[in-house]
């Protein structure tokens, strides 16, 4: 069966559930080019071809026509504000006619190249940069304490080598320490700004670093210099993190408007990408603050959840310092259930930052959107989600689900039906820091090594063991374990199966901090097993590179994981990952079976389910009988996860999708 050719510019709208035509938008002029095609009736199945510019990937399937060999535009139709009216359709005769006109302009931002190739092979020429705002608590390598920080450290400068304009807003940690060095390149740009919240003006200044094409702005206050980390110190977290945050987003939305980076402001047309609940205020304060004012009717905010279990919950009260008019309480109101309540009197009244992005934002992006869309993985907030559904980006819609919807069109006063079938199901997976994390160059570890020479491997291994007094024994099979010490990771079932794994030959090293519960635990065994077990607490950059080089395994026992970035970096640097079959860990991690051909060329680590001790043993043991009896099995591995493609460039097109679509409705409130 002939197949129809859908230009790759044909990009479905996720809203697009209705028959209706104005529920369908396509960013710019809609190609749709194809050969013996019965003109009168065709459909198009989405499903997971090869090739795909953004999460949705089609497979067509037509009713053929040998005759008609034929094209058609379907152009949108915007009006003076650039909102999309209506759709016209070309017959290919017209098309260099219309492609002349320069309404061809893509939702934002300026066009580079106009013009678009009418072929069978037809590229996308548009190219639309946009003015994109980060706004995050923390961006590697000025701050971190977990994947945040990377992948704010990382897609900033992949979206600015795309041709976009990138600032990333965040604090400006002084804490008194050695790493208050890593702002020395941050320059006071001498422009106070004052905002209004917490019962007054409050003043804050801005540093400026422009690194990697990314305008690295940080935002000055008192509040954040200060010893620990940036949400907490020895004695916890802070007590006035809601005040520090509330302030970085009102810093945020001012800053795109009062500060000249190299000669131009960023103006009003800006894509706010709000991550986590730090950021959450941001798309509140686009709608409540500055829209009703006339300022910001054309930029867009996109939040971004990397961890749903915090969501910035204070109570109700403290909604009066926020900065925000009293009539969008709403927005950011929160009811904790009855059983949640501490005392008789306590009416669960509260607000929650996080909340209040979820309905206001105009996307939502997040790894593990299924996952939480459901009362096990929401944290309360899976309700909303659901009702947000149709701009929840990833796998919002049950895996592989079909969407169906029929587009009537009108051409030349004759009827058409469209019944076009999308596969929803993909995500946005992380890309790594490749010059950051890169065993051939990596400053952190001992030797050196790639793909073409692995030698260096083994000798990373023995100079961990001589770092952290255990046994020299390289032939003895070393896992690893390194994040944040909370039940996300899976820490709970680690506890329970470490006397039965101590029982096998193997090593053991942890690194990690967080819950004090653990951290005495992981000092506990390190007593019981002194010449098997090492447990490092901490935060500790370099000694996670090392870990990373030097053991064999690592272990990812997450409960729930949107992305993770560990699996990646392990893989990177030929250490197998044991992960547990979750959100991005399933999608990163290809399990090895020796029993079948596909999995010698696609495997790269051991995943396991369900979420036992059990069934981590079993996966576990699978590991090191190979590592110990099947050499060639193991280089296998090491090599298919040391070529495989971490780059961000992947992602950043999603996001750059995302982006459009975000572009093409109006703002949501
Ligand atoms: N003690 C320690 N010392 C040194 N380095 C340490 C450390 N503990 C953790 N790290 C580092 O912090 C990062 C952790 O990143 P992850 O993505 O694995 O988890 P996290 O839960 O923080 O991120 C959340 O956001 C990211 C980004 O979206 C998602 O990938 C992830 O699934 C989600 O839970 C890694 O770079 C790791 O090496």
């Amino acid at each position: 069966m002939d197949s129809l050719q859908l230009h790759p510019l044909l990009l479905l709208h996720p809203r697009a559930s209705s028959p209706s035509i104005r529920q369908l938008r396509f960013p710019s002029p809609l190609i749709l080019n194809f050969r013996n095609v019965n003109l009168r009736s065709f459909s198009a199945h989405a499903g997971d071809a090869a090739s795909h510019d953004g999460p949705f990937a089609f497979e067509e399937k037509i009713i053929s026509h040998p005759k008609d060999d034929r094209a058609l535009v379907l152009a949108r139709e915007t009006d003076d504000f650039g909102y999309l009216v209506g759709f016209r359709l070309i017959p290919e005769s017209g098309l260099e006619e219309f492609m002349s006109v320069p309404h061809a302009i893509a939702s934002s931002g300026e066009v580079e190249k106009p013009g678009i190739a009418v072929t069978d092979e037809a590229e996308a020429k548009t190219r639309v940069s946009h003015n994109i705002c980060f706004v995050t608590a923390e961006a590697a390598p000025y701050s971190k304490t977990g994947g945040l920080a990377d992948v704010c450290g990382s897609l900033p400068i992949a979206l600015a080598a795309r041709g976009h304009r990138v600032m990333v807003v965040t604090p400006r940690y002084i804490h008194g320490t050695a790493e208050d060095d890593k702002f020395a390149g941050a320059v006071d740009l001498d422009r106070c700004t004052k905002v209004m919240c917490f019962g007054g003006a409050q003043e804050v200044g801005f540093f400026h670093e422009f690194r990697e094409g990314v305008d690295w702005v940080f935002v000055d206050h008192p509040s954040f210099h200060r010893p620990g980390n940036p949400y907490g110190d020895k004695f916890g977290t802070f007590g006035d993190n809601q005040f520090r945050f509330t302030l970085l987003s009102h810093a945020a939305c001012e800053a795109p408007l009062v500060l000249s980076l190299g000669g131009f402001t960023y103006g009003e047309k800006c894509l706010f990408l709000a991550n986590d609940w730090h950021a959450s205020l941001v798309p509140v304060l686009l709608a409540a603050k500055y829209r009703p004012h006339g300022v910001y009717k054309d930029a867009r905010s996109i939040l971004v959840i990397h961890n749903i279990a915090h969501q910035g919950v204070e109570p109700a009260i403290t909604y009066a310092n926020l900065g925000l008019p009293p009539e969008w309480y709403g927005a950011l109101g929160w009811v904790f259930p009855t059983w949640a309540r501490t005392h008789a009197l306590d009416t669960g009244e509260a607000v929650n930052f996080l909340k209040g992005a979820i309905v206001t934002a105009d996307r939502i992006v997040t790894g593990y959107s299924w996952e939480i869309t459901t009362s096990e993985g929401g944290y309360g907030l899976h309700e909303l989600l659901n009702s947000r559904k149709s701009i929840l980006n990833g796998n919002a819609f049950e895996e592989n689900a079909n969407v169906t919807f029929d587009l009537s069109l009108n051409l030349c006063n004759l009827p058409l039906l469209y019944s076009v079938q999308v596969v929803v199901g993909q995500w946005i997976t992380n890309g790594i820091d490749v010059t950051e994390w890169d065993p051939a160059c990596d400053k952190h570890i001992a030797f050196n090594y790639s793909v073409d020479d692995l030698s260096g491997k083994p000798k990373c291994k023995i100079a961990l063991q001589n770092e952290l007094g255990l046994p020299v024994r390289p032939d003895c099979p070393l896992i690893g374990f390194i994040g944040r010490l909370d039940y996300q990771k899976g820490i709970d079932l680690i506890r329970l199966a470490m006397p039965e794994l101590m029982e096998a030959d193997v090593q053991f090293v942890m690194l990690g901090s967080g819950n004090p519960i653990y951290e005495d635990w992981m000092r506990a065994t390190e007593s019981a097993y002194r010449d098997k077990f090492r447990g490092w607490v901490g935060f500790n950059v370099p000694i996670s590179h090392k870990i990373t080089a030097g053991c064999d395994i690592l272990l990812m026992p997450s409960a729930f994981e949107p992305c993770g970035l560990n699996q990646l970096y392990a893989m990177r640097y030929g250490t197998i990952p044991v992960v547990h079959e979750t959100g991005g860990l399933r999608d990163t991690v290809h399990n090895f079976n020796p029993f079948t051909e596909e999995s010698k060329d696609e495997s790269t680590g051991w995943t396991f389910s369900p979420l036992t001790k059990e069934s981590m043993l079993v996966a576990l043991r699978y590991a090191i009988q190979t590592y110990n009896e099947h050499k060639p099995s193991w280089e296998g591995l090491m090599i298919r996860g040391m070529t495989k493609d971490y780059t961000w460039v992947n992602a950043a097109t999603q996001y750059e999708q995302i982006i459009e679509w975000a572009f093409i409705d109006p703002p949501y409130c």
